[in-house]
């Protein structure tokens, strides 16, 4: 077979996880951090942040880059100290101005973004690397039953380099939970991996998790991961909290403008509080608790434009429709507003680009802020 024949050929199929149930169940444990703060020299990467894990909790770090989420989960592994506050597991201490406990002692999995396997040792030996507390035969086993359960028992003494990032990523998970850990703590777990394996090993994953009953913190960026994956999602920012909730609380209820767009793309509308309505171009819309004259936003999110024949609602002008499978993307100038609306509409086939059109916004779906203060 010549080199661009091979290239040609369909990937090798990834081998089949083991049966589901087969991961050693662990006895979960409760997070509590207590006012951390962290600094790397002059640069504040984790700033007064109180959060409580219950035991057993899938909890998701998401934020944009630099907000924190490594700093917090490398404090919670007790690989960094933090600067100040507490950290606590099961209501005992084990890190603060005067007790730090070391990972070792701390009973926590981990699983890297670049999965950190050992080059020189097989794949059983990386597993066995966190088992060293056990009988030599003990460890084997329990290192033979975590790479079956992830369905690499046959590649067992081969080495890392030999398989792919998809199978690599499965061996870190297994060494990973092969000690039974209360605590699971990934970084990007996924997101080194091909988009096509990437969704089949995030459901496989979380099954292993529910299966082991531990505590888990995934660190994210990727919102629609966190939404898959978590019973609560913790949004960073700048070194703190500034929202935590289940996917649904913070898809409905995003504390601001900037949380509303890390869940999806918006129409950001200016307008001006009027008794109770932001007041803009495309409608009226309740404003709670925002004072008469505030300027504010209205986010209006691409499901919640309806297009109308023309002549009814709001005049506008298609200006562009894309098919993308399921849905259709439009683009449509409304009076007033310096950017045309972008909507998503099951079926646009009668739509014509450059024809006029009424449009309709869904008020239900409209979410109000005040602009930030400059
Ligand atoms: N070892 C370090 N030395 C100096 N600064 C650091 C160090 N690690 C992180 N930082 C800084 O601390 C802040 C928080 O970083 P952190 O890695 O926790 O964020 P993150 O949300 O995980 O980002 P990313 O998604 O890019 O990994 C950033 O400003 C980062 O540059």
């Amino acid at each position: 077979m010549t080199s661009a024949e091979a290239e040609d050929r369909e990937p090798a199929a990834e081998p089949r996880w083991g049966r589901r149930g087969t991961a050693g169940p662990a006895i979960a444990v409760a997070l509590g951090f207590e006012a951390l703060s962290h600094s790397y020299g002059k640069i504040r990467a984790l700033d007064q942040v109180s959060l409580d894990v219950r035991p057993g909790e899938i909890v998701c770090l998401l934020g944009p880059s630099g907000c924190g989420k490594t700093t917090l989960l490398r404090i919670a592994s007790g690989i960094e100290r933090p600067s100040a506050g507490r950290m606590l597991m099961d209501g005992r201490e084990v890190a603060g101005p005067s007790i730090f406990v070391p990972p070792e002692q701390r009973g926590v999995g981990l699983v890297f973004q670049d999965f950190a396997l050992f080059p020189h040792l097989t794949n059983l030996a990386n597993v066995m690397f966190g088992l060293s507390a056990l009988p030599r035969a003990e460890a084997d086993k329990a290192a033979r039953l975590a790479l079956g359960r992830v369905g690499l028992s046959g590649h067992a003494l081969d080495y890392p380099h030999a398989l792919s990032g998809g199978e690599q990523q499965r061996v870190a998970l297994a060494r990973a939970i092969a000690p039974r850990p209360g605590v699971l703590l990934m970084d990007e777990p996924f997101s080194g991996l091909d988009s096509r394996l990437r969704d089949t090993i995030r459901e496989e994953t979380l099954a292993v998790m529910h299966e082991t009953r531990a505590t888990c913190i995934v660190v994210t960026h990727d919102p629609e991961e966190a939404m898959r994956m978590a019973d609560r999602i913790v949004l960073m920012r700048g070194g703190r909290i500034v929202q935590a909730g289940t996917a649904a609380e913070l898809y409905r209820k995003p504390v601001d403008l900037a949380a509303a767009r890390f869940f999806s793309d918006v129409n950001e509308v200016p307008g001006v509080v009027r008794a109770g309505k932001i007041v803009t171009p495309v409608g009226y819309f309740a404003a709670p608790g925002l004072a008469e004259g505030t300027r504010a936003i209205a986010a209006i999110r691409p499901q919640a434009i309806i297009p109308m024949p023309a002549q009814m609602c709001i005049p506008g002008r298609l200006l562009a429709k894309r098919f993308l499978g399921e849905v259709e993307f439009l683009e449509i100038a409304v009076e007033g507003l310096e950017a045309p609306l972008k909507a998503r509409v099951r079926s646009a086939e009668t739509l014509t680009p450059g024809r006029d059109l009424g449009v309709d916004v869904a008020a239900s779906e409209v979410l109000v802020f005040a602009v930030p203060e400059a």
